[in-house]
């Protein structure tokens, strides 16, 4: 029964690669080492009877050995490490050695069985070691890390259990208590673990789509939706703690001419570089966004007036600045708005402060101009 759910989680990890996005990685490294662990125990089936036959024996164990070594693979992916081949060869190559040497040349079953354990379990240790270093610190991941570190011990357990107590207590195809409990527990296991890579998959699906609606794929800075969802945060706290917040409005300049002259890619980069020059100029508590095009939003928390216009002018400096990677300096126009009351809205704001910012480009561009205050009635001014 537990095959049967193995390999349907198996088409479960094969249909998340083909939908999610490539970020996830690690999904069919899952999914095909999952297929292998469904043969290997198909074959440990057909290994039968009490005298070993050693083809399914060592096939058993190859495929075995190599299911489990591409789930590291897929964890390491996951993780967006570079996955460690030469472990998982030097495992695989080291272990089919020492089967086939105590299995044909000096048949010893406890300690096949030893081998066999010690390096699934370095193969499961290292994975609880990667989920713990490389994990975020969130209860799938928790899930996931506990579920691995459990298949660890099970697998160890065997191990020592073959050294210690003899071989028939960790024979699987004799029948005993052990034998039950190591088969439901480990075959539970792998599905459990299946759901646990699959629970921090989709945790990290939602993340990746949560970031994809609120972010410009271009600079990565914020769009529309997303800042407005932050001005709305802003404007609470305004409300709750009577502060000013300031709003920059800026549209560079000419930019038509900078995509006819070094082409569109080139555009692009400029863009990416302004988004970077912009970030760097503010504080960790300001945001920036990019409302399309070459415009971009500046929302500065807690900020008047005056030093919303200093930011606006180190932009301008900054974009100034000639650049040694070959991409062309640009000028930008700037429209500065302040907002002291939480009746104005987001689209009250904005429009005052694009005000300013046209005002700018019809005056000659390259300037900043200050958007009249808001009129709203006297009572819903700060004092
Ligand atoms: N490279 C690149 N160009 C873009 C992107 N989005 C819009 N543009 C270009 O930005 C230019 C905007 O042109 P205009 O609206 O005339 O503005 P401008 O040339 O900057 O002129 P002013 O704003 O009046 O100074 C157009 O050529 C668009 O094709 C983008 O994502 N990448």
């Amino acid at each position: 029964m537990s095959t049967v759910m193995c390999g349907a989680m198996s088409i479960v990890l094969f249909s998340a690669w083909r939908s999610f996005p490539a970020e996830i990685g690690g999904l069919r490294e899952w999914g095909m080492g999952l297929l292998l662990m469904v043969a290997g125990t198909v074959l440990l089936a057909l290994r039968g009877g009490t005298v070993p036959r050693p083809l399914p024996v060592l096939s058993m164990n190859a495929v075995l050995l190599w299911g489990i070594g591409l789930s590291l693979i897929g964890t390491e992916k996951f993780y967006g490490l570079r996955p460690s081949w030469r472990l998982f060869h030097g495992i695989w190559l080291v272990g089919m050695a020492a089967i086939a040497w105590w299995l044909l040349v000096w048949p010893d079953f406890p300690v096949r069985v030893a081998v066999f354990s010690t390096l699934v379990s370095v193969i499961y240790w290292r994975q609880v070691w990667l989920i713990a270093r490389h994990g975020e610190r969130q209860f799938p991941t928790l899930l996931f890390g506990m579920l691995m570190l459990a298949q660890a011990l099970v697998v160890a357990t065997r191990g020592v259990l073959a050294l210690f107590a003899g071989g028939t207590s960790v024979d699987l195809l004799r029948p005993g208590t052990f034998q039950n409990v190591y088969l439901a527990i480990s075959s539970f296991m792998v599905l459990m673990l299946v759901v646990g890579f699959l629970t921090v998959a989709t945790r990290r699906l939602q993340t990746i789509l949560e970031l994809r609606s609120t972010r410009d794929p271009l600079t990565q800075v914020l769009n529309r939706r997303g800042f407005a969802d932050v001005y709305a945060r802003e404007r609470a706290l305004m409300q709750r703690e009577r502060r000013a917040i300031s709003l920059i409005s800026i549209d560079l300049d000419h930019f038509k001419s900078i995509n006819d002259r070094y082409g569109h890619a080139t555009g692009d980069r400029v863009l990416v570089h302004v988004a970077e020059v912009i970030g760097k100029v503010l504080r960790a508590s300001d945001h920036v966004a990019r409302f399309g095009g070459e415009e971009f939003v500046v929302l500065l928390p807690d900020t008047g007036m005056e030093r919303a216009c200093s930011v606006a002018e180190r932009i301008q400096d900054v974009l100034r600045e000639p650049r040694q990677d070959g991409l062309p300096a640009c000028t930008a126009s700037i429209g500065v708005a302040c907002q002291l009351s939480a009746e104005e809205d987001l689209d009250g704001i904005l429009l005052r402060a694009d005000g300013a910012l046209y005002r700018a480009k019809a005056l000659g561009r390259d300037r900043i101009e200050v958007a009249e205050p808001a009129s709203l009635p006297p009572r819903a001014a700060l004092g």
